[in-house]
């Protein structure tokens, strides 16, 4: 696979913030594909795969790279070689491997195999908290205030995800106001930030704006991330919203890979290539390299055997 035109970007001007928010200058993209990713393939990706493609993320200059999930292996196979991954993976100095972590169980093994950073892992709904990780939302709020005092005392941060923030597979709308609740009481126990997940990709621009504003009256912006899944074809607008509204860290999945288990239906994230083509469009830094991106993408889809999702990789690469 021959790689075409990696220079072909054209900076253009850029936007302005909704009126009352700032835009930021710097974007710290959380990749979540090593994880997310790769959690729902169907048959097992070699642990030496997830190896190369996270130590090629490191080297295409991202700092945070999700890199598996200390979850039970019966619920998740795909996360099961955890241990080796970890011990695996070269650790770039100034980029941290964060890996999700449910409960004290994942978090104990986890620090065992020197993760640095966890996160734990939510929902606004309660039919999907019984589906993902088996508990309502108030026990699995108790799970985590465990994790988050261990981790307090380890001096390790821990990352919330808030899922089904713009919809729920099993319950349909939403409402902002749970979102809110939710996500402040994770960031009320010490979350350092919140991730809020359109896991179903079923947002749109407006509804991410009333999502914000209804969190962003509880929580500061600088704690927020977005994380959006592309299945509708919206992540990208919905993430210039959340930009627009001062957010500063936005997850993605390099070439647009993954899907929830839990979530029928629902496609991969928005692809790390094409933010990073919109970021570095609109002049916010990254200090992600595009060529060494797409390089990484190319790698991981032939290891699968499949095209990227990302628009920005098939307008580079003659595949
Ligand atoms: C949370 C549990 C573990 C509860 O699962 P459970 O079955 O209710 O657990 P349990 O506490 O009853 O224990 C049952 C067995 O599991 C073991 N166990 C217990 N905990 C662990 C652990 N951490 N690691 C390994 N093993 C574990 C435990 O030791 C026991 O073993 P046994 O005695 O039967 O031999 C399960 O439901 C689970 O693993 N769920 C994970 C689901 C998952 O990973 N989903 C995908 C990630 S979330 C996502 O993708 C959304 C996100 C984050 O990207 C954002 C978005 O897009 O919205």
């Amino acid at each position: 696979m021959k790689l075409q035109n990696t220079s072909a970007f054209w900076p253009g001007p850029t936007i302005s913030a909704l009126p009352g928010y700032t835009l930021p200058k710097d974007v710290k993209i959380v990749e979540v594909g090593p994880r997310d990713g790769l959690q729902n393939e169907k048959t097992a990706v070699p642990t030496e795969v997830k190896i190369n493609l996270i130590n090629m993320l490191s080297e295409a200059g991202l700092r945070s790279i999700e890199a598996t999930s200390f979850v039970s292996p019966k619920w998740v196979p795909q996360m099961s070689d955890h241990v080796n991954v970890m011990q695996g993976i070269k650790k770039f100095p100034n980029v941290s491997y964060p890996v999700l972590a449910p409960n004290l169980t994942g978090f104990q093994s986890a620090v065992q195999c020197g993760a640095k950073e966890v996160a734990i892992f939510g929902a606004a709904s309660e039919l999907f908290s019984k589906k993902n990780i088996n508990c309502s939302i108030e026990e699995s709020l108790e799970r985590f205030k465990a994790v988050t005092v261990a981790a307090k005392e380890a001096n390790i941060p821990v990352r919330g995800y808030v899922s089904c923030v713009l919809g729920c597979p099993y319950e349909g709308k939403v409402s902002p106001s749970k979102v809110a609740e939710v996500a402040h009481k994770m960031f009320s126990m010490g979350c350092y930030e919140i991730s809020l997940g359109d896991t179903i990709g079923v947002g749109t621009p407006g509804s991410m704006r009333d999502m914000l504003c209804a969190v962003l009256d509880v929580i500061p912006a600088h704690a927020l991330a977005v994380h959006c899944h592309d299945t509708y074809g919206q992540a990208l607008a919905n993430i210039l919203v959340a930009l627009q509204m001062g957010v500063q860290v936005v997850d993605s999945s390099i070439a647009g890979l993954g899907g929830c288990p839990y979530a029928q239906g629902a496609s991969g994230n928005v692809a790390t290539e094409d933010v990073v083509y919109m970021l570095h469009g609109l002049g916010i830094h990254t200090g992600v390299d595009l060529k060494k991106l797409t390089e990484a993408g190319a790698y991981i889809c032939q290891a699968l055997g499949r095209r990227s999702n990302s628009k920005v990789s098939q307008a580079m690469c003659r595949l």
